[in-house]
């Protein structure tokens, strides 16, 4: 068996949506299909969360009612409101309870409470619109598969009971030749709250069924033609790359090349089960794949992260930054759950580049000023070449000053002014 991952991208427009029938239709063979939230719905959830959060429930009400018309609209002109309707407006409902109350929980509980809603809106409109178009499929709710810990917003997976679910309840139906239909990115506790896996996490989500039901391959449908050597929106002349290993595609996801989630590739590998990524704007085209096997002469491999922060941490009476303080360091990286992109520690200093996410970096700060004076420079970009060469490293730094540079044989990084 199968199985496919479409983003949001893929089901951004009732053409779009058409175009993903056609591209199930065309496949033989037990498939899984694992959807995200139609175009941006997540982006646009968030603003909900945040202004419930900040007390703006009208707000928020008036905001989520423009993402429920958005789906109704969509299961308008695929011909499929009425039949669609019951599900969508449990859905609905569920967030305009929620929203009605006042916050009591914190802010990660609710956020993962209406912003899993984009992916069940999504997958009931698709798979309803599937089924009166000859593609028969069985619609599953996720949250009854994927079991996961509490930690909102970056839950971790319970593998033992969601393999469990997946035997009980996903093989029978894909063993009795029906395609199956779910959500990617979320999940739910034992105690029935919704969770999600971080954000793009429905590669992550495709990967742990792949893994569990031993699939033979995974494909994820985008709307490049497969993994390039840079972003084709950064770079126009990025240049398609046939096939990559595991550890190439780990370690890009790892510097922040954006086309796969970097948790994916493991519950892959750890099966042996290739990746595939391929375009749902040319199905037909080879795409790219990505296995075990080593590959030889790779292109340069370019990553060009914006809005990136220098935090410098100076300790405060002049003592080394060794393993006593650089373990506190990284119990507040784990705390306010943020990853630094690049570090680089001194006698008396720690440097860490970070994404500008300006809460995560308040709390950062806040946190490291027990131990540290704390310096902050802002609206930097990090470069991130694979395999590179210092004719191309030079070339992409151009006039930018080089305000950090770390490189080993393979990789170079370099933080931009
Ligand atoms: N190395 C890369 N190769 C291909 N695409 C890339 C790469 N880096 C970033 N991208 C971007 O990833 C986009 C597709 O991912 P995304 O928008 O997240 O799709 P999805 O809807 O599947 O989540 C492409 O349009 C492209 O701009
Ligand atoms: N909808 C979620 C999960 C996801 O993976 O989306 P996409 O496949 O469109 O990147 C997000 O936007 O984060």
């Amino acid at each position: 068996m199968k199985v496919f991952k479409f983003g949001g991208a893929s089901v951004s427009t009732p053409e779009r949506v058409r175009n993903v029938g056609s591209i199930i239709a065309s496949f033989e063979g037990p498939l899984l299909v694992v959807i995200s939230a139609m175009g941006k719905t997540t982006n646009a959830l968030e603003k909900v969360v945040t202004a419930f959060f900040g007390g703006d429930k009208e707000e928020a009400l008036r905001l989520f009612e423009g993402i429920k018309t958005e789906h109704l609209a969509m299961a308008r002109d695929l011909g499929v409101e009425a039949q669609a309707a019951v599900q969508l407006t449990d859905f609905f409902t569920e967030v305009e309870w929620l929203l009605h109350d006042k916050p009591v929980r914190d802010h990660h509980y609710y956020y993962d409470q209406v912003v899993c809603v984009g992916e069940l809106l999504s997958t009931a409109v698709v798979s309803q619109y599937l089924n009166a178009n000859g593609v028969a499929n069985h619609w599953i709710d996720v949250r009854d598969i994927i079991r996961t810990d509490d930690n909102f917003r970056d839950a971790r997976i319970d593998w033992p009971f969601t393999a469990a679910r997946v035997k009980e309840l996903v093989q029978p139906v894909l063993s009795s030749g029906s395609i199956v239909l779910t959500q990617g990115f979320i999940g739910a506790t034992g105690e029935n709250e919704s969770t999600t896996l971080g954000r793009e996490g429905s590669d992550y989500t495709a990967a742990v069924f792949a893994n569990l039901l031993e699939a033979e391959g995974q494909t994820i449908w985008k709307d490049v033609q497969g993994v390039m050597n840079a972003d084709p929106k950064q770079y126009p002349d990025a240049q398609w790359i046939r096939e990559l290993n595991y550890r190439e595609v780990i370690e890009m996801a790892y510097y922040g090349a954006q086309v796969i989630h970097p948790k994916t590739i493991k519950p892959l590998q750890n099966k042996g089960i290739p990746l595939y990524v391929k375009s749902f704007l040319d199905p037909k085209a080879e795409g790219t794949v990505i296995h075990n096997a080593s590959v030889a002469d790779l292109p340069p491999i370019i990553v060009h992260k914006q809005k990136q922060v220098l935090m410098e941490l100076q300790s405060k009476d002049f003592s080394f930054v060794s393993e006593g303080l650089t373990a506190e360091l990284y119990r507040i990286f784990d705390t306010v759950k943020f990853r630094p992109n690049l570090t680089q520690n001194g006698a008396v200093s720690f440097l860490c580049v970070l994404d500008d996410h300006d809460e995560k970096v308040q709390a950062l700060a806040h946190h490291a000023t027990q131990y540290f004076n704390v310096q902050i420079t802002r609206g930097l970009t990090l470069l991130t070449v694979r395999h590179y060469n210092d004719a191309l490293v030079s070339q992409l730094c151009g006039e930018s000053s080089s305000i950090l540079k770390q490189q080993t044989k393979e990789t170079i990084q370099v933080l931009l002014g």
